[in-house]
């Protein structure tokens, strides 16, 4: 009998750094504590409603509000205090973020303070939590400023500041019928199934590579009345399917858990929105720039897909707050690329299409 040979996660990382042979071993000592964190977050999310999930943390977790006005369910406070523990005494880290903690994490002592920051969204769609739906994790790698990393001195927001072409690492952890780790060190994304029997993340989705071609896309449709002319036109075209100007039809999926959209994108193309609309004047967007579009957009852009805002790439917008949100349309290039043409061509289009005329499909 033959058994087939697979790379464990560590195996692919030390791999990876031998285009690096000044390497210290710090950046994969990171990425291998985040993967233990998200496999303890994996535990406590599929033992559900029987897990002693409380155990883990000193104090009772009540229900709370995050700095985002969101409540917080106990998974989300669990899950941030696993990627800080996981990872906090290497001595590779200068400071966190994330989305459940209001101001940058410091380091405590005793443990060293290394160069890098490591930004993340320690459960991404846990309003999904109670309909056992599948959720993730999703994190991102930036370099610490140098004069950060030479001082040892308390990290601030402006340290976070970084436009996405400066990540080093992004991926997510997906907690669903398989747990799987999807990563990029910013040579392609890699993908890797957690075996249980091991407790091991082994490779089974190398070079991955977002389908140039589809039929599907993802948008939260009950917004439809806030959208921009651009949105509406784009959307409005798909579901004109075949009769209409793009000729064929489009299949439509919403799963609410960005990290799921992402994955489900990877493995078989199509297009996500979130886009900035009108429904509150004082957001940008829904989904947060550092911590969830980010790292998603740099693991689309790796597996030849696109991120954009709309009108510019995303990795490129500077951010300018922590917690800063954002207009987010990721996946298949060519869908992409229509669609940032349709921002920059917005009167070709008027808004009076049967589709969101009075008494339409998204007008009762
Ligand atoms: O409530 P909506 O409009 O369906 O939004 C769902 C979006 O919100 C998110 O759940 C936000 O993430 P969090 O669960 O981390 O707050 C995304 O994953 C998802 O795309
Ligand atoms: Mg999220
Ligand atoms: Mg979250």
């Amino acid at each position: 009998m033959t058994t087939r040979r697979r790379f464990t996660l560590t195996q692919y990382l030390i791999e990876q750094r031998r285009r690096f042979p000044g390497a210290s071993g710090d950046f994969n000592a990171l990425l291998l504590d985040v993967a233990l964190a998200c496999k303890a977050i994996a535990r406590s999310v599929a033992q559900g409603e029987l897990g002693n999930v409380l155990s883990h943390v000193d104090q009772e977790v009540a229900t709370a509000v995050n700095v985002q006005g969101e409540e917080q369910k106990r998974l989300d406070v669990i899950s941030n205090a696993y990627f800080t523990e996981m990872t906090e005494w290497g001595g590779h880290l200068a400071g966190m973020a994330s989305e459940e903690m209001d101001q940058p994490y410091q380091i405590p002592a005793p443990h060293q303070r290394g160069k890098y920051l490591l930004v993340f969204d320690p459960l991404d769609g846990s309003s999904n939590l109670d309909v056992n739906v599948t959720v993730g994790s999703i994190f991102s790698i930036l370099r610490a400023p140098q004069d950060a990393i030479d001082s040892g001195r308390d990290v601030v927001e402006a340290d976070f500041l970084q436009p996405g072409t400066q990540q080093l690492a992004a991926g997510y952890a997906l907690y669903g019928p398989t747990t799987m780790l999807v990563l990029t060190v910013g040579n392609g994304v890699a993908g890797f199934t957690l075996d249980p029997n091991l407790g091991q993340f082994m490779l089974t989705h190398p070079d991955i590579q977002v389908p140039q071609e589809t039929q599907e896309f993802a948008i939260n449709a009950s917004n439809s009345r806030f959208w921009e002319a651009p949105i509406k036109r784009y959307v409005d075209e798909c579901l004109a399917g075949r009769t209409g100007p793009r000729g064929k039809d489009f299949n439509m999926r919403w799963i609410a858990s960005m990290v799921a959209e992402a994955h489900r994108i990877l493995m078989r193309g199509g297009v996500f929105m979130y886009p900035k609309d009108t429904k509150d004047p004082a957001k940008a967007g829904r989904l947060r720039l550092l911590y969830e579009a980010n790292p998603v957009g740099m693991l689309i852009e790796q597996a030849g897909g696109r991120a954009s805002t709309g009108r510019e790439p995303v990795l490129q917008a500077l951010p300018t707050t922590l917690h800063q949100r954002i207009g987010l349309v990721f996946g298949s290039k060519s869908e992409v690329e229509r669609i940032e043409r349709y921002h920059r061509e917005p009167v070709a289009y008027k808004d009076d299409s049967p589709l969101f005329a009075e008494r339409s499909l998204f007008r009762a």
